[in-house]
């Protein structure tokens, strides 16, 4: 039996989002090794959560040293020194106002759950404010409040306003600037009681609902209506933050700052680290309200501050800038020959390429989108789709990625975008994908 096949008879399709029969046995810089020795560019970097990439040398020292003498294993009961060194060095990259304090997680859901049950528990308001197509976790409490279409069978939130997001490629009402986003917004406001809506959640790129980023302002007047409204703003920069936008914060665009930064992916650098940081009030708002056992893992903790060390020390927000301006440029030299290729978006490494039948009426492709990346695994790339059609190719690759990688990677996904059509639809029925 193939390792895949050992997969598929030994774990649940419950936690598997397959696209092609990928089974990995090693990784090293931006590629993983496939059993049998095939190695592959990761364009995905674990979902963004690989931020060093594969065993960058900095992770296996601090990950081997802090195992080889741990300071615990959790932050519950025992203060431990990486999980307080690192609340030190997250708060101080953080410019908000006042006093802010750090809540420590294993996974984005985790971090977005905690986040909304501690604004309403600490503002006594149970209201929140989302948009369609995002995906804030898939924990019940943070399924509440998302609006992407893989959760569209969860519980919602009382009162959950869930707003469209600006698109500029596909506009609520017709409207690049996404004002028509906020004027509903306002209709919405006028219609609930004042004071009830406690948050507001938002993702300054929207990742998973198609890797969109909001038109120029939007953030800025979103914010500005929502404080207008006494209502916190939550930045979810769970994938699109960390110098991964060209900038430590993804908010930094925006040149505004969200009352609350939820972080996770690639904080850890590849090992399970989410947090939140937030006003002292809400997060001192009670005691064991929020917690799991192993939160604050101090081997955990070691990997962050070697991630947040490592961005500064590789200087990797501005190398995200550029590479991603190289790969962003590499894809329009792509659309020049594959009219498939309907849109190219992005910021940093955090890249968007919406496919679509016909640029005019930007019909998707949801189908070639599933085929094409099931060629590109055949071509030796991991690259997967986003996207509430199912039709955006999403490229978060290791911000140490480097760019012969990344020319490499172009001329991989080249040679796919000229073979979608050999793809047999049989070989889409094995993968349920999104
Ligand atoms: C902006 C944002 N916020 C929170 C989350 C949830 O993070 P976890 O999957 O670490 O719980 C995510 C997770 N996104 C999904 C994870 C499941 C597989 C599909 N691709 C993602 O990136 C996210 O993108």
């Amino acid at each position: 039996m193939t390792l895949y096949d050992r997969d598929r008879a030994a774990i649940g399709d419950l936690q598997k989002l397959r696209f092609f029969p990928l089974a990995v046995t090693g990784g090293k810089g931006a590629r993983l090794t496939e059993e049998g020795g095939r190695e592959l560019i990761d364009l995905s970097g674990a979902w963004g959560a690989a931020s060093l990439g594969y065993g960058h040398p900095a992770i296996v020292a601090a990950v081997s040293a802090a195992a080889a003498n741990p300071a615990g294993a959790s932050i519950l009961s025992a203060s431990n020194a990486p999980a307080v060194a690192l609340a030190e060095r997250l708060l101080a990259g953080f410019p908000g106002k006042g006093t802010h304090k750090v809540w420590f997680g294993h996974s984005g859901s985790d971090a977005n759950e905690a986040a909304y049950r501690a604004v309403t528990k600490a503002t006594g308001r149970t209201g929140v404010i989302a948009f369609a197509g995002a995906y804030h976790g898939c924990t019940v409490g943070s399924m509440a409040f998302s609006g992407h279409s893989v959760q569209a069978g969860a519980a919602k939130a009382d009162g959950l306003i869930l707003l469209p997001y600006p698109d500029p490629y596909r506009p609520y009402r017709d409207d690049p600037t996404g004002d028509a986003v906020l004027a509903l917004l306002e209709e919405r406001l006028a219609a609930v009681p004042a004071g009830s809506i406690a948050a507001a959640f938002i993702e300054p790129i929207q990742s998973d609902g198609g890797l969109i980023v909001p038109p120029d302002g939007f953030l800025k007047k979103f914010a500005a209506l929502c404080r207008a409204h006494d209502i916190l703003v939550v930045c979810d920069e769970v994938k699109v933050g960390l110098a991964r936008s060209g900038r430590l914060h993804c908010f930094e665009h925006e040149a505004f700052v969200p009352d609350i930064l939820v972080l996770g992916k690639g904080l850890g650098g590849g090992l399970p680290l989410s947090a939140v940081i937030a006003p002292a009030e809400i997060l001192d708002c009670a005691a064991s309200f929020a917690m799991q056992t192993l939160h604050g893992n101090p081997i955990c903790a070691a990997a962050g501050l070697t991630v947040l060390d490592t961005i500064e020390t590789e200087n990797l927000a501005a190398a995200a800038e550029h590479k991603g301006r190289l790969l962003r440029a590499g894809l329009a030299d792509l659309a020049g020959r594959h009219p498939l290729i309907g849109d190219i978006r992005g910021r940093g490494l955090a890249c968007g390429v919406e496919l679509v039948h016909d640029r005019q009426d930007r019909t998707p492709a949801r189908s070639e989108t599933a085929k094409l990346i099931y060629r590109a695994y055949e071509l030796g790339l991991v690259l997967y789709y986003v996207g509430m059609n199912g039709n955006v190719l999403e490229f978060t690759p290791p911000l140490t990625t480097t760019q012969a990688d990344i020319h490499e990677a172009l001329q991989k996904l080249d040679q796919a975008l000229s073979d979608v059509h050999t793809v047999p639809d049989t070989v889409l029925e094995r993968f349920a994908g999104w």
